[in-house]
């Protein structure tokens, strides 16, 4: 007899896995490592930015009430005290009528208010002193970059879990960290089975097929900032792949499967489940692809069974393996971004179980259109090249049509949602 199985919710099968989410763990490196990683801890300003009021452009540092009244007919003459380049401080304060030339970036001397553009002044030599004019007035504050407008001390600038991107490091490099401390990347063991497989550099053989899943999956499991370690690909043996996934256990965080988890006379994975005394989670969701989708835990340490079918595969762990990454990796945002957009072709299939159309979407006239990138069949592998999101529909569905608006779940945004 074959075994029955009991569907669940979608919704349900991932709340049943987020239990055993767990928590991150954090670590330090060095700001150049950090590229990429996520943020252990909120970041906040522990100074100002920019530290010190500055001149935005080359030119002269004036007290802007000397230059009251100044005009075409009456030139206002400064004599110049100084020049300072970026980096340099002013000798001295600047009195009544005096200027400072200084460059962009220079830290505006004490008394002055006001930095005039070199284009608009006229500098000039007389009785061995410099002196500068000008012919329009300015006004306290004019042409200032000043200490905090960038941002303040004390001031929250990223949340813990961000991903570390090149203004994130422009900022932690701000602040001064050497070191930054991040979340330590989950190790995520892989193993493909199934006795058709052929390894990447082998040539086909009739009824085999090359394994794509595994390195789909160490991509996935890159893209999401978890470890991917993969330790092979196994045939249809169960007691090869029970003592396989026994011993992998010991050396992950978490393990993912692929394949061998359906009611085939060869899919061995319920039964390692069981030799193994592993908690299954479920092993049915009401979703297309991706149904015999089976997750269980042992331990607290959860094993993946994705399906051996690329595209369910494919989905499985966007929808199950990425918010328990993102968890770790200490977002409040672990799921999938999700967004409205417009069906830009039919989808006539009827929907008895929810959906999970591999599509692209496209801004159009500044509306997200969405299209399926090929075949929705769950075998499907070369379409999924170029997927970046999930067009979800509903089940109970008798099909959509062009224009319909539907729900769309992001692939490539690294934001997230919270739910
Ligand atoms: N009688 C039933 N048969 C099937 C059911 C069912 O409910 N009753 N479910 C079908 C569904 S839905 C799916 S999805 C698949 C899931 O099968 P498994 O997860 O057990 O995976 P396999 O049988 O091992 O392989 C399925 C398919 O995928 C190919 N495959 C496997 N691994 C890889 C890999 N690493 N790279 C590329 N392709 C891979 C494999 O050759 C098979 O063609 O079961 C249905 N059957
Ligand atoms: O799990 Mo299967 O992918 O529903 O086709
Ligand atoms: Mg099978």
């Amino acid at each position: 007899m074959v075994e029955r199985r009991t569907p669940i919710p979608v919704a349900e099968a991932i709340n049943r896995v987020m239990r055993y989410a767990g928590r991150g763990e954090e670590e330090i490196v060095p700001l150049r490592q950090s590229y990429g990683r996520y943020l252990a801890e909120d970041l906040r300003a522990d100074h100002d930015v920019p530290p010190f009021d500055r001149s935005p452009y080359d030119g002269f540092a004036i007290r802007a009430a000397d230059s009251e009244g100044a005009g075409l007919d009456h030139l206002v003459e400064f004599e110049v005290i100084e020049t300072i380049g970026a980096g340099q401080v002013a000798k001295q304060p600047v009195g009544p009528f005096q200027a400072v030339r200084l460059m962009t970036g220079a830290q505006i001397p004490q008394g002055c208010d006001a930095v005039v553009m070199l284009e608009l002044a006229k500098q000039y030599e007389r009785d061995g002193k410099t002196y500068m004019a000008i012919k329009r007035p300015f006004r306290p504050g004019d042409n200032i970059s000043f200490q905090g407008e960038d941002a303040k001390k004390g001031q929250p600038l990223v949340e813990k879990g961000t991903r570390i991107n090149p203004g994130v490091a422009a900022l932690l490099a701000t602040f001064g960290y050497a070191e930054v401390k991040v979340a330590k990347k989950p190790r995520i063991g892989i193993f493909a089975t199934g006795s058709e497989l052929l390894d990447v550099s082998e040539p086909l053989v009739p009824g085999k097929i090359r394994n794509s899943n595994a390195y789909m999956i160490e991509a996935q499991v890159f893209n999401s900032g978890a470890e991917p370690i993969y330790f092979g690909q196994l045939a249809d043996d169960l007691d090869a792949c029970f003592h396989a996934v026994r011993q992998a256990l010991d050396q992950v965080d978490m393990l993912i499967t692929t394949g061998g988890v359906s009611v085939g006379d060869f899919d061995y994975l319920p039964a390692i489940y069981k030799r193994l005394g592993a908690n299954v989670l479920f092993n049915k969701i009401a979703m297309r692809p991706g149904s015999v989708t089976t997750v269980a835990e042992i331990d607290g340490k959860l094993l993946f069974g994705l399906s051996g079918n690329p595209s369910a595969c494919y989905v499985g762990y966007e929808l199950f393996v990425r918010p328990v990454v993102r968890t770790r990796l200490f977002s409040a945002k672990p799921y999938l971004k999700k967004a409205k957009a417009t069906l830009g072709a039919d989808f006539p299939k009827p929907n008895p179980f929810t959906r999970f159309v591999r599509s692209r979407v496209e801004a159009v006239d500044g509306r997200l259109v969405v299209k399926p990138v090929g075949m929705d069949k769950s075998n499907i592998v070369t379409s999924l090249a170029f997927a970046n999101a999930l067009m979800v529909l509903p089940g109970g569905t008798r099909g959509f049509a062009v224009g319909d608006e539907v729900e769309v779940w992001l692939l490539d945004d690294d934001e997230g949602s919270s739910e």
